[in-house]
C-alpha cells in the first residue's frame, strides 16, 4: 500500500503546485520512482473520468475512512484502468473493492455515453491540473504559428492580453479557432469578453472546501471559467435543466480538464437549499438568456408581444435569484444576462432586493469597487427604483461600443449584519421578519430626523 500512498501525496503535491510535475517526480526517491511516475501520469490523464465515476459510486460518502481523495483517484484507477489494485488486504483496498461493481457499471455507462470504443478515448492528454495551461505557454503557442502580440483591432494577426479580464486573449473577429488544435484539444476556450465578467466578479475562493453553484451552465464556458478560478479545487455544482445541453456540458467540462465540477442534469429551480450536500455552498452563479434570444427579436414581433415576452423572462429570472438566495450558508451571487432591457436587468434587480428572500437573508448589492471597478459602462441609475446611486453596482456591455456583445452583470451579498441577519427557512414567518426590519428601518430615519432638529 506504501507505494498508492506515495502516489497519492505526488498527486496532493501537484495540486498544491508546489512544483511541475516533473520537477515533483524528480524528487521522488528513485527505487519506486519510475512506477509511481508512470501511476501519476497515468491518473492525471483520466482524473476528470476518474472524479465522475467517484463521486457517481459514491464511493468517498459510503467509505468515511477514505478521505484523501487523491488516494481514491489511484486506487480507482488501478481498477479500472490497471491490473487490479496491487496491494495486500488492507482496509482502504477492501473499501474500494466493497464497490468494485458500481465503480466498474458507471465507468462503463460514462464510456457508452460519450461513445468512446476504447479507454483510451477518455483521457485527456495534456496536464490536467492546469487544465488550460498557462496564459504564456498560450501566447507561445499562438506566436509560433504566426500571430502577434500587436493590436487585434487592426491587425488581422495580432492579438493581446485584455485589459479587464486576466487570462483573456483578444483577436481580430476575423480570427477562426474551430479546428486549431489548443480549442480542440481545451486548452483555450472561446467567449465574448463580457461573458467573461460573470465569473470573475463571483471570484469563488480556490480552496477545498469552496462550494460552488453555477445554477445555468451549459454549454459551460462560465463553469469551466471558474472551476479554473478555483483551481480545480473544492466542489462546482453545474446545473442544466436540458438534456442535449447537458451532454455538451458533460463533454466540455471534461475536455477543459474541470475535475472539481458535478454537472446536475436538473432544473435548479427544483434543488431544496436545505438539501445537506449545499449546506456549504457559498457562491452561486445564475444567468440564463441565451445568447441567440436576440435572433427572436424580430421585426415580426409587434411591442405588446415583445414587452410580454421580456416581463415573462423577468420574472423567471427573479425566481432564479430569490431561490438562490435561500441557500443557508450562500454569501455572493452574481446575476447576468446578455440582454441590454432594463426589465431583465435592472427592474429584476430592484425586485430582486425588494423580496422577502432578500430583507431576511440581508442581501445588497456589492459596490463597485468589488464588481469590475474599473470597467467605466454602469447601470442605468433612472431604473433603479431604490436608489438611483446603487446603478454603480451594475455593470453594462452595449455591442457596437464597448467591442463586446450586450451584456449586465450584478452581485448580491450577504451583509455582515449580526443583529439584523435572519436566515429564510421554510417555516419562518417572512411576514414577521420583515416587519421587524421595517420597524428598525422607521426607528433609524426618526433618530437621524432627531440630530437634523
Ligand atoms: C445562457 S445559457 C448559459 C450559458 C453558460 N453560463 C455559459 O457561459 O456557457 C443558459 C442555460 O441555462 C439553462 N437553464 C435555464 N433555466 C435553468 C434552470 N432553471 N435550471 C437549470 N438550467 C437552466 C438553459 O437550458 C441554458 O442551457
Amino acid at each position: 500500500m506504501n507505494f498508492y500512498f506515495e502516489a497519492a501525496k505526488t498527486l496532493d503535491r501537484i495540486d498544491a503546485k508546489e512544483g511541475s510535475i516533473k520537477g515533483i517526480i524528480a524528487t521522488l526517491p528513485e527505487k519506486d520512482r519510475k512506477r509511481t511516475a508512470a501511476l501519476v501520469i497515468e491518473t492525471l490523464k483520466f482524473k476528470a473520468v476518474l472524479l465522475e465515476v467517484i463521486e457517481k459510486a459514491k464511493l468517498m460518502k459510503e467509505e468515511r475512512k477514505l478521505t484523501s481523495k487523491n488516494l481514491a483517484l489511484i486506487l480507482v484507477h488501478d481498477l479500472l484502468l490497471a491490473r487490479g489494485i496491487q496491494a495486500g488486504d488492507g482496509p482502504l483496498k477492501q473499501a474500494v473493492l466493497r464497490h468494485k461493481t458500481r465503480l466498474h457499471g458507471e465507468f462503463q455507462k460514462i464510456k457508452i455515453k460519450r461513445g468512446a470504443t476504447s479507454n483510451e478515448q477518455l483521457a485527456h492528454n495534456g496536464d490536467e491540473r492546469a487544465g488550460l495551461g498557462t496564459l504564456e505557454e498560450a501566447i507561445q503557442s499562438l506566436k509560433s504559428r504566426g500571430f502577434e502580440l500587436s493590436d487585434p483591432f487592426s491587425s488581422k494577426k495580432g492579438f493581446s492580453k485584455d485589459a479587464h479580464v486576466p487570462n483573456l486573449l483578444l483577436f481580430h473577429p476575423s480570427t477562426t479557432f474551430q479546428t486549431d488544435p489548443l480549442y480542440t484539444s481545451g486548452k483555450i476556450i472561446l467567449q465574448d469578453k463580457a461573458s467573461c465578467f460573470p465569473a470573475l466578479v463571483l471570484s469563488p475562493p480556490a480552496t477545498e472546501e469552496s462550494v460552488v453553484i453555477d445554477a445555468t451552465a451549459a454549454p459551460g464556458n462560465k463553469t469551466s471559467h471558474l472551476s479554473a478560478l478555483m483551481k480545480n479545487r473544492g466542489k462546482l455544482f453545474a446545473f442544466e435543466r436540458d438534456r442535449k445541453r447537458f451532454t455538451t456540458l458533460k463533454m466540455m467540462l471534461s475536455k477543459a480538464g474541470c475535475s472539481n465540477a458535478l454537472p446536475i442534469n436538473a432544473d435548479f429551480l427544483t434543488t431544496d437549499p436545505q438539501d445537506p450536500q449545499f449546506s456549504n455552498v457559498t457562491h452561486i452563479g445564475s444567468g440564463i438568456v441565451n445568447r441567440l434570444d436576440h435572433l427572436i427579436e424580430t421585426e415580426i414581433e409587434n411591442d405588446a408581444d415583445k414587452e410580454e415576452r421580456l416581463d415573462k423572462l423577468a420574472a423567471f429570472q427573479l425566481m432564479m435569484i430569490k431561490h438562490a438566495m435561500r441557500f443557508p450558508n450562500v454569501k455572493k451571487i452574481v446575476y447576468s444576462t446578455c440582454s441590454i432591457h432594463a426589465t431583465e436587468n435592472e427592474r429584476v434587480v430592484c425586485n430582486a432586493l425588494e423580496s422577502e428572500e432578500a430583507v431576511a437573508g440581508s442581501f445588497q448589492l456589492a459596490p463597485q469597487t468589488e464588481v469590475l471597478p474599473t470597467w467605466p459602462r454602469r447601470g442605468y441609475p433612472e431604473e433603479m427604483t431604490s436608489s438611483p446611486d446603487q446603478a454603480s453596482s451594475l455593470v453594462r456591455c452595449l455591442p457596437g461600443e464597448d467591442a463586446t456583445n450586450g451584456f449586465f452583470v450584478s452581485c448580491f451579498i450577504k451583509v455582515q449584519d449580526t443583529t439584523s441577519k435572519r436566515k429564510l427557512d421554510a417555516d419562518d414567518d417572512v411576514e414577521e421578519v420583515l416587519t421587524q426590519k421595517a420597524h428598525k428601518k422607521k426607528k433609524k430615519r426618526r433618530k437621524t430626523a432627531n440630530k437634523s432638529e
